[in-house]
């Protein structure tokens, strides 16, 4: 079985934060598998953008519509920089914070690309400040974005959509972004860790419940940092370095009030989740463990929900492009801060099985 280090982060600042993977397709994903709720969108003859939202998470998916000279296409993406990837990926995360020209002078002071320097962008409901630097983490990049001067429904130079489906009553209650998983080179986590420390302020955490503080952690969404340590066996980690071509976002932890009433929603609307095999539930100890927690056991081992001693439960899709690279989490924590030590144990074992099958 696979083995992993993770390290964690927490962001003063961070409030919300969006991603732009480029692939055709992935937005119809969001909508109807997800239900996140498409709420603006901006078109130009090349390129387009689709927001969609649940709860506090906003998604922002860029599909190109035409090839473009390489030269002028890196303007193309509002908010953000081309990857230009041949691959399924995720790759910018967007920090809102109060002083976009002051960050940036300062990342750069501290050697840090900037591949769009401060840049305003206005229309009738006000205007906004962003800037977009690289991360030392793969192809990482992320919008620096200042939108208190504005009133609009989502950001300047999109439309709003009107009448999307309502999202209420459908049994899927998704809050907020809860983490954002990055997968890092072998030995490259530490350096990671430092960097967004040094440059962005972010506070480390431990992973380990009785160490980290309590109820800090409410509502900010954290970074986690995952390398591989071990050779055998399939894994998440190493699958996704070798089909993404390097270090990038693995994953995005959403947050959810119940886990149980998500997980059957978003099943029935064809979302494709790990599941641990059935023994993982009839291990010994393991159903008083779970109803130590106020859980039923069935109904978890059922839907495949890991859940842990610390209340935590968690449960992992497949991929969701055709490379073995990014996928989503759901995350119920009942007041858990930390991660589930054994359900990462668990979920690796169930990527391996799933691997093995595959074969
Ligand atoms: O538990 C979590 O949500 C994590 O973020 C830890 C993690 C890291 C790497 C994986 O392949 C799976 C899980």
């Amino acid at each position: 079985m696979g083995s992993g280090s993770l390290s964690g982060m927490q962001g003063g600042f961070l409030d919300r934060s969006f991603f732009l993977p480029s692939v055709q397709g992935w937005a119809q994903d969001l909508a109807n598998t997800f239900r996140f709720q498409p709420v603006a969108m901006r078109e130009t003859p090349r390129v387009r953008q689709l927001a969609l939202r649940r709860g506090s998470a906003v998604f922002l998916v860029n599909e190109r519509l035409a090839p473009g000279p390489a030269s002028t296409s890196s303007h193309d993406f509002l908010y953000d920089v081309d990857p230009r990837p041949a691959l399924g990926t995720a790759s910018n995360v967007c920090f809102e914070v109060n002083d976009v020209p002051g960050l940036c002078k300062q990342l750069q002071s501290w050697g840090c690309s900037l591949p769009v320097p401060p840049t305003e962008v206005k229309d009738d409901g006000g205007s906004v400040t962003y800037g977009v630097a690289s991360s030392i983490v793969g192809n990482i990049s992320h919008t620096l974005l200042d939108r208190s001067r504005y009133r609009g429904p989502f950001l300047p130079g999109f439309q709003p959509i009107q009448g999307a489906p309502s999202a209420t009553g459908d049994g899927i209650k998704i809050t907020h972004f809860d983490h954002i998983t990055y997968v890092c080179p072998r030995g490259g986590a530490r350096v990671a860790l430092d960097w967004y420390q040094r440059c962005f302020g972010f506070q480390r955490f431990l992973l380990n419940p009785q160490e980290s503080a309590r109820g800090a952690l409410a509502h900010s969404c954290k970074l986690v940092f995952a390398e591989s340590l071990s050779e055998d066996g399939a894994n998440q980690v190493d699958t996704f370095l070798e089909q993404h071509g390097g270090a990038g976002i693995q994953h995005v932890g959403l947050c959810t009030t119940d886990i149980v009433a998500t997980t059957r929603a978003l099943q029935q609307q064809g979302a494709r989740f790990f599941t641990p095999p059935a023994t993982y539930y009839s291990r010994e100890g393991k159903a008083e463990e779970i109803r130590g927690t106020g859980q039923d056991p069935r109904m978890l081992a059922e839907l495949g929900i890991l859940p842990s001693r610390e209340y935590l439960m968690q449960i992992f899709t497949h991929p969701i492009f055709s490379e073995e690279t990014f996928f989503l989490e759901l995350i119920d924590r009942r007041g858990a801060p930390g991660f589930g030590e054994g359900n990462i144990r668990a979920l690796w074992k169930a990527v391996q099985v799933y691997m093995d099958q595959q074969q």
